[in-house]
C-alpha cells in the first residue's frame, strides 16, 4: 500500500467520530474528524509528513506552518519527513494572539520574512484558520505559495474566492462521508 492509502486507513480507523458536534466556526455537524489522533499518533504522523510533502511536491517553499494548534504537528511532521529525504524545511507556528511577554512574537520559529512559505492545516471547514495564518504570514513579510490541508471539508470555495492555491490530501468523498 502507498503512504496515502495507509494514511487514509489510519484516518478512517482513528479519527472519524460520528455524532452532533459544534465546529470551530460555530456551525453544527453530524461528524467530527479528530485529526489530532492522527497528527500526534506514532504510526500515522510520519505518514502525514510524507503525504503532505508529496502533495506539495510541485510547490517551491522552504518553511511550513499554520495557526496553532491543529497545524503545528502537521508542520512538524513535514519538517522531519523532509529531513529524512535530505531536504531542509523550517517550521513556524502562528499564535492566535501575539505573546505579551518575552519576544512578544505572533509567529514563532525561524524568521519567515522574505521567504516562500506553505500554510498547512489538519482539516479545513470554513478556511478561517488557514486564512488567519495566511494574513499573519503576509504581515510578517512572507510570500504564501499555497494552503494545504490533510482533509478538506468545505473550505475550497473560500480559498478560490481569495485567490489562494489550495491542496488537500483527502476530501470527504475519499473518506466516504457526505458534506
Ligand atoms: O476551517 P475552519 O472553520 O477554520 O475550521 C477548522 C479548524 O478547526 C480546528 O481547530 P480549532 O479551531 O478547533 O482550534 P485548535 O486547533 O486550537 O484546537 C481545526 O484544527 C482547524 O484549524
Ligand atoms: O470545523 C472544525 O472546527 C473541525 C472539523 C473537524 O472535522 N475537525 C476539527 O478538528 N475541526
Amino acid at each position: 500500500m502507498t503512504d496515502r492509502e495507509n494514511l487514509l486507513a489510519e484516518i478512517l480507523k482513528k479519527a472519524v467520530v460520528h455524532g452532533k458536534v459544534v465546529l470551530s466556526s460555530g456551525m453544527e455537524a453530524d461528524f467530527y474528524l479528530d485529526l489530532r489522533r492522527i497528527t500526534l499518533d506514532g504510526v500515522a504522523a510520519p505518514l502525514v509528513g510524507r503525504v503532505m510533502l508529496d502533495l506539495t511536491a510541485d510547490l517551491d517553499y522552504d518553511a511550513v506552518g499554520g495557526l496553532t494548534l491543529g497545524a503545528d504537528p502537521v508542520a512538524g511532521a513535514m519538517l522531519h519527513a523532509a529531513a529524512a529525504r535530505g531536504r531542509t524545511l523550517d517550521a513556524f507556528v502562528v499564535r492566535k494572539a501575539q505573546k505579551s511577554h518575552g519576544m512578544q512574537r505572533r509567529i514563532e520559529g525561524p524568521d519567515i520574512e522574505g521567504r516562500r512559505v506553505l500554510v498547512v492545516e489538519d482539516t479545513s471547514t470554513t478556511g478561517g484558520s488557514p486564512l488567519t495564518a495566511v494574513a499573519a504570514a503576509r504581515e510578517a513579510g512572507a510570500h504564501v505559495v499555497a494552503v494545504a490541508t490533510i482533509v478538506e471539508r468545505g473550505a475550497a470555495g473560500k480559498m478560490a474566492e481569495e485567490g489562494i492555491e489550495y491542496l488537500s490530501a483527502f476530501t470527504l468523498q475519499d473518506l466516504g462521508l457526505n458534506a
